[in-house]
């Protein structure tokens, strides 16, 4: 649960003036995300989501709004953010930056089926391809970069078992992203937190990707690793499902064709997409950050699942 900036009706009355969407009926604070502060704002037209960003700069952010609106342009189904009657996507709310995007329809799959595995993977491919002419460049802030960061300071709260994986882990794909093969990989845009809760179905129909505010230039088989470890995981030992993950692989490719590099670098990724949210959930467990509702995320899930794909044999990319 995360209401980092409380912000109640009489807050919103005087700031959703300077948007055209009515007045406000009602503001429900959201409780499952954990990065930023959201709520569903109801107005006398329609629903919408309020996003006050925590971390997120008032510089950094135009890259993630004109990004979905660029990808919403070319038919990628993602939430549209709403400008003010000045043209401005971004706004300040209790001096933070804020912003309004539409309510998507449906509900989060966490339970999916191989035909919705195979929906993300198939809008996932036309989200790389759209978004590879967007103008606008910033690198995925939690790439190597944060994890060369990020390990030193976990490190003391890890036993040494955790600590030598997460050494020898850093040190593997660091000699990964320096070798030319590296170099050969696709990448442009991408969302790089499509996980199950940020994804909207209506029964089978998938209605969305949101919550792009880790998005950022990074190669796109690391976006769809971090999917595959998320979408077609077996919860308790951190397995692969070969059916979804077959599902979602062949719905990407038949969209954009994977490249023979992408299937060479296909379980280094994995192993990449893991490293990075265990790490990002140890930081939060271990410096987690004031707020009025907050439940942390188990790091546990992705040690066990980056000790899984360093170990055990993955389905092929293709
Ligand atoms: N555009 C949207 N349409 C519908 N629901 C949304 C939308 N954006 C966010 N939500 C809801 O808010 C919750 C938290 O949003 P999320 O972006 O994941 O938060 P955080 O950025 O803090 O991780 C989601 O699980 C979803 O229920
Ligand atoms: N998906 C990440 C956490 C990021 O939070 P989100 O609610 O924005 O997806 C994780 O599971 O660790």
């Amino acid at each position: 649960m995360a209401v980092f900036t409380p912000v109640d009706i009489d807050d919103l009355a005087l700031w959703a003036d300077q948007y055209d969407i009515g007045k406000v009926l009602a503001v429900k604070g959201i409780s499952s995300g954990i990065e930023n502060s959201n709520f569903f704002v109801t107005t006398e037209r329609n629903e919408y989501v309020l996003t006050v960003f925590e971390k997120l700069s008032f510089a950094q952010l135009p890259f993630y709004l004109n990004l979905m609106r660029h990808v919403a342009e070319r038919g990628v189904l993602v939430p549209q953010p709403i400008a003010n009657r000045s043209g401005e996507l971004l706004t300040a709310m209790h001096g933070k930056p804020a912003a309004l995007v539409t309510k998507l329809e449906g509900a989060c799959q966490m339970a999916p089926k191989p035909r919705h595995c195979a929906e993300v993977g198939a809008m996932l491919a036309k989200l790389h391809l759209a978004a590879q002419d967007y103008a606008l460049r910033q690198p995925n802030l939690r790439g190597l970069e944060w994890w060369r960061e990020t390990a030193p300071v976990v490190m003391p709260f890890l036993p040494p078992a955790e600590q030598a994986l997460l050494r020898e882990e850093l040190a593997f794909q660091e000699d990964y992203a320096a070798s030319p093969a590296y170099a050969r990989l696709p990448s442009g845009p991408v969302h790089a937190d499509l996980f199950r809760n940020n994804v909207m179905f209506d029964g089978e129909r998938l209605t969305g990707f949101f919550d792009f505010y880790f998005a950022g230039v990074d190669t796109w088989l690391f976006d769809v690793a971090v999917t595959v470890n998320d979408w077609c995981v077996n919860e308790p030992d951190g397995t692969l499902d070969v059916e979804r993950v077959r599902a979602l692989l062949a719905a990407y490719h038949a969209v954009r064709p994977f490249t023979d590099e992408e299937a060479q670098g296909w379980r280094t990724m994995l192993r990449a997409g893991a490293l990075r949210f265990w790490l990002s959930r140890l930081y939060d467990l271990h410096l987690p950050r004031d707020a009025e509702m907050l439940t942390p995320h188990d790091p546990a899930h992705f040690e066990r699942i980056l000790r899984e794909r360093i170990a055990q044999p993955i389905p092929p990319l293709v």
